[in-house]
């Protein structure tokens, strides 16, 4: 089930197995298009700027996280196998048809920030089973752990449109040709190197860390002079998308861990439809992800905005995490929940 370079996008849904749904999976590929057309477009179509609204989480929207909402919603609420949605711009979830079988969550539009000063963004997606098909639709159904997601994947809408898609079965890259508005395969198999001399995170926040993520981060900056006797490159997008598909081209670690700017959070990045997608692809693309202190796709969420505390990426830079966190002098009880 793994495509060949050059299947079209549908090419590769038609071989998938049954228990993918490939329908649902074909619909936010379309509607990605649609969102594509959009940044393309920008002021020309006057989508840049922000909307003047606030989001369930209290974030000022920008017009394009609206209008990439309503992109997925259009396209994809008609389809019969899709009970439900919840979206990072609406506070409740979504009802979709009736039976559907399958939940799509998604971040319509990732890195925001990004938008005004046209830097790669993206749309970030997850597909779970829905637990009960034939009743009513509950939040519940939506609290699923990370492992039992049946695809997940992101497109991002850079130099050039690139949508990443795991099933289960590695992790396989379609770059959007533009005139044919269609996903071709370009790279499949990809796998995340387990060393990296390259890490992201924003080092503004660097006095509100816990003391694991300073140590690691600490270490990396002493670089040949100090214990990882070697130099570290850093980045910072503010596009987790982006981020991201750095990794998986070339490498590296991505980190937005719990800060004590706002302590009572878990963490910046919300687990449903960012963390867990995201971890989905890095995992099986031979990487890692946990929050500090556990696996991340084995969290059980208790809300659908959840907030995380997010490391992954690069498996041994991520065990080394890992053990910082494990061996720390004061556990942080609000970062590991
Ligand atoms: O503004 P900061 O602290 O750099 O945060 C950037 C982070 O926020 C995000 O943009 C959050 O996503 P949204 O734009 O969907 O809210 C991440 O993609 C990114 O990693
Ligand atoms: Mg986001
Ligand atoms: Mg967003």
């Amino acid at each position: 089930m793994q495509p060949s370079i050059g299947d079209s996008f549908g090419a590769f849904l038609a071989k998938v197995p049954a228990h993918v749904p490939s329908a649902i999976l074909a619909r936010v590929a379309a509607a990605c298009v649609e969102i594509n057309d959009l940044v393309q477009a920008g002021a020309l179509a006057d989508v840049i700027g922000s909307a003047q609204t606030d989001n369930v989480q209290g974030e000022v929207q920008q017009k394009l996280d609206i209008l990439s909402n309503d992109a997925i919603l259009n396209t994809c609420r008609g389809e019969p196998s899709l009970g439900g949605l919840c979206s990072e711009e609406h506070e409740t979830f979504y009802v979709g048809a009736p039976g559907g079988k399958y939940l799509l969550l998604f971040d319509p539009l990732d890195g925001s920030s990004n938008i005004d000063v046209n830097v790669s963004i993206g749309t970030i997606f997850s597909i779970l089973e829905r637990p009960c098909p034939a009743s009513a639709l509950t939040t519940a159904d939506f609290l699923q752990p990370g492992t039992a997601q049946v695809a997940a994947g992101y497109v991002i809408y850079g130099p050039q449109t690139i949508l990443v898609l795991s099933v289960g079965d590695g992790v396989h890259m379609f770059t959007l040709d533009v005139r044919a508005k269609s996903f071709v395969c370009t790279r499949r198999n990809v796998k995340i190197v387990p060393d990296t001399q390259e890490f992201a995170i924003n080092m503004s926040n660097m006095r509100h860390w816990d003391a694991p993520v300073r140590r690691y981060v600490d270490e990396c900056l002493l670089g040949s002079a100090g214990i990882r006797q070697k130099d570290f490159n850093m980045r910072w997008i503010a596009s987790m998308v982006t981020e991201v598909h750095r990794l998986l081209t070339r490498g590296g670690v991505f980190m937005y861990p719990w800060d004590a700017r706002h302590p009572e959070k878990p963490g910046r990045l919300r687990l449903l439809y960012e963390a867990n997608p995201m971890s989905f692809l890095i995992e099986a693309a031979g990487g890692r992800s946990i929050n500090g202190y556990n696996r991340m796709l084995e969290i059980r969420p208790t809300a659908l905005h959840e907030r995380v505390s997010v490391m992954l990426g690069a498996k041994n830079e991520i065990e080394r995490l890992s053990a910082y966190h494990a061996t720390a002098a004061k556990p942080n009880p609000l970062a590991r929940m």
